[in-house]
């Protein structure tokens, strides 16, 4: 895709920060001034920040991603880029910029390896048609204080402390424990901008709540979990009336996960803990004994857009054999369009291009969102959206590509 006449795709480099922080305020309105942001330790690697110039100079889009060596997939781990700090100024919007930065970023990602594009959308129509499927979903609960849990041996063994986050102190061990996650989807953060950035805690970005504090959970002196928390106090007629926010909880052992979320539910002037972006089977949803007082709430988490289908689909391992062929269409990238074989099963796969008659055929769009293994082909097919060409073939393929545990990203990159 090309740009319309009269702009540009240029690199954007870290000089040029001010520059894309004001082109940024204009797609994100918001009250932070681009010189306050400028102080702010910048997540970004300037190596991947790609922006549109106008005629006049000005830098009116933007798009960057983040580098992903080893994301999680099903049995395995591909490279692949985080999309983020999508933007266009609203006075040059729908003219085709934002997909001429798609394609862009897309032909980037693909000269870099990275098999996989993920992301977190601003709002849920516009990455479809570019190949993007949503592949987790997360759910959001807002848990009395109190909540009654279910016990957990060695729950008792693992010590909390309680401390205000500091990025030179905890910075390891958060991104220790972050990082032996082993669950599809879940995106380290692992350039170090990026760790200290989401760290980083400026009074702006509190909603007048208290700075971050870590739950951090210790076992003989050892980090083995912790939850990012932020406690907001409001006194009401009828006493005090805080909720506690969850930024990030992560608690790899099911006794780490009762000893967090006991301290979570039982902190003093608080009525209900508000966590989001966990998975739909976190373990939380089995500790609590009553679910349903937690008001759970789904809603969308990454998109995931397959660049390199081959690739990708070989880099995954399955639940159960698999033998079939997926007849695909993909129009931004055409490479990936056509018959594909794809036979393996629970130690690997392999894909070719076949000239044999399709037994499913769906979109990549499709495929994204089956990726990861949290969205069923059955249930994308009960929509229309996977079409069945040969008769038996769908529920097969359907449990392969499944996955026992579900597909999350823990934080918003
Ligand atoms: C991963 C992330 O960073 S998510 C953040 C996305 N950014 C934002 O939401 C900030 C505010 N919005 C914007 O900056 C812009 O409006 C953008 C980036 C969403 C769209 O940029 P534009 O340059 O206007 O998009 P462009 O003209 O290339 O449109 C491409 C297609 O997407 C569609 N589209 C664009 N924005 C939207 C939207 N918000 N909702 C639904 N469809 C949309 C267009 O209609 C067009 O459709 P078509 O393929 O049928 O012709």
């Amino acid at each position: 895709m090309t740009l319309p006449p009269g702009y540009r795709i240029v690199d954007v480099p870290a000089e040029s920060a001010r520059e894309w922080l004001v082109a940024d305020a204009w797609a994100f309105p918001g009250d932070i001034d681009p010189d306050t942001a400028l102080e702010w330790p910048s997540a970004l690697d300037w190596t991947r920040t790609r922006g549109v110039r106008a005629d006049d100079g000005e830098l009116v889009g933007t798009h960057a991603s983040f580098a992903y060596h080893a994301l999680p997939v099903p049995g395995g781990r591909v490279a692949a880029a985080g999309l983020t700090w999508v933007g266009v100024h609203p006075g040059h919007r729908r003219r085709g910029l934002l997909r001429a930065m798609i394609t862009d970023h897309v032909r980037r990602s693909l000269d870099r390896g990275e098999v996989l594009s993920l992301l977190f959308a601003a709002e849920p129509a516009i990455y479809g048609r570019f190949g993007y499927g949503l592949a987790a979903h997360q759910l959001r609960l807002t848990i009395p204080r109190g909540a009654a849990l279910r016990d957990v041996p060695g729950a008792d063994d693992v010590r909390i402390r309680l401390e205000t986050v500091d990025p030179e102190r905890h910075g390891a061990a958060v991104a220790a424990v972050h990082g032996s996650v082993d669950r599809p989807g879940w995106t380290a953060r692992e350039s170090a901008p990026q760790a200290v950035a989401f760290l980083h805690d400026p009074h702006q970005l509190r909603g007048g709540a208290e700075p971050m504090r870590i739950a951090l959970a210790e076992r003989d002196g050892v980090p083995v979990g912790y939850a990012l928390l932020r406690r907001k106090i409001d006194w009401q007629r009828g006493g005090p009336r805080g909720v506690v926010r969850v930024r990030e909880i992560c608690a790899p052992e099911p006794a780490v996960a009762r000893a967090l979320w006991g301290v979570l539910v039982d902190l003093d002037l608080t009525s209900s803990v508000e966590a989001g972006c966990l998975a739909v089977d976190d373990a939380v949803v089995h500790l609590l004994v009553d679910v349903r007082a937690a008001q759970p709430d789904w809603q969308d988490n990454v998109w995931a857009r397959v660049l390199d289908v081959p690739a990708a689909l070989g880099a995954r391992r399955y639940a159960r054999d698999i033998d079939v062929v997926l007849e695909l269409s993909d129009t931004l990238v055409p490479a990936n369009g056509g018959r594909w074989r794809l036979a393996g099963g629970p130690d690997g796969a392999e894909v070719t291009a076949t000239r044999a008659r399709a037994d499913l055929a769906l979109d990549v769009r499709e495929l994204g969102a089956a990726y990861l293994g949290g969205v069923s082909l059955a249930a994308l097919a009960s929509a229309g959206l996977v079409t069945e060409r040969r008769a038996g073939a769908l529920l097969p393929a359907a449990a392969a590509f499944g996955w026992p545990v579900a597909p999350v990203a823990s934080f918003v990159w």
